[in-house]
């Protein structure tokens, strides 16, 4: 296993976060003074730090250990081998293969969005769906839910977390423009500058009155996407600021 070591903890390298699971991490672990991000293969990254190489399964038990359960709404996010008594409903994810774990505030302040917003029957797109856990949340909800990925390694992972929680949204590899349909609700987790670049087609995916969930957004590039949504016409509904991070929810009128 290759790891890539990176001064300072989790809150200073916060922003950082979706770029290193873009870049294929497998996962992120707080170490004194440091963060390390887990590669299946080095490569050149954009970021200040240094490599550095382990034993396999240094980082596969230090990463099961950690692990805690994630509460967020009506759900609790659980690995395999986490024990769960409590009433909520179990999402359980086999960790450190895609982004998605629950354990970000941004895909956390999405699930809870979810909980709040999807009714039964309603049709979901997951943009960017990573490990599939908001379309597994959806679905669990009573959508019919989607989720369309760019990166051909999380498609399998998604569906295998999905059969897992004994439920079955359509997972494909493309981006929103080989989504099929319109949807009433899109949930985004992505980052500022491409929903600004997306925005133009969101409503193209939207039935009137459908709702856009939008996270990934590091609250000083709010603006940027609250300009774009607002150029095509959407209304907005909620602000949801959490630490560096802000969840945005509109409407398509
Ligand atoms: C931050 S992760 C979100 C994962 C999960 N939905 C969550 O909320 O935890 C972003 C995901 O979007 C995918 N992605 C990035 N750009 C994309 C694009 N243009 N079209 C589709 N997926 C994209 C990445 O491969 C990654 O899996």
């Amino acid at each position: 296993m290759h790891v890539f070591r990176l001064k300072g903890n989790f809150e200073t390298l916060d922003a950082y976060t979706p770029l290193l699971f873009d870049l294929g991490a497998r996962g992120l672990e707080e170490k004194p003074g440091e963060v390390w991000a887990y590669f299946p293969t080095r490569l050149e990254l954009p970021l200040p730090g240094e490599w550095a190489e382990l034993p396999d399964t240094d980082w596969l038990e230090a990463w099961r250990r950690d692990l805690k359960p994630v509460r967020a709404g009506p759900f609790v996010v659980l690995a395999p081998w986490h024990r769960w008594e409590g009433p909520e409903q179990r999402i359980l994810l086999e960790p450190g293969m895609a982004f998605g774990t629950g354990h970000h505030e941004t895909t956390r302040m999405a699930l809870e969005a979810l909980a709040e917003r999807v009714k039964p029957g309603m049709r979901v797109l997951d943009l960017g769906t990573g490990s599939g856990i908001l379309a597994i949340a959806a679905q669990m909800l009573g959508a019919w839910a989607v989720g369309v990925d760019n990166d051909p390694a999380v498609i399998p992972q998604a569906r295998h977390n999905a059969a897992a929680n004994g439920v079955s949204p359509e997972f494909f590899l493309g981006t929103l423009e080989n989504a099929h349909g319109v949807f009433d609700l899109i949930v985004a987790n992505l980052y500022a500058e491409l929903h600004a670049e997306l925005a133009p087609l969101y409503p193209t995916y939207l039935v009137q009155g459908g709702h856009m969930l939008m996270t990934g957004i590091l609250s000083e590039r709010e603006r940027l996407v609250d300009n774009a949504m607002r150029a095509q016409g959407f209304e907005s509904l909620h602000r949801r600021p959490e630490g560096e991070w802000v969840h945005l929810i509109y409407r398509k009128p």
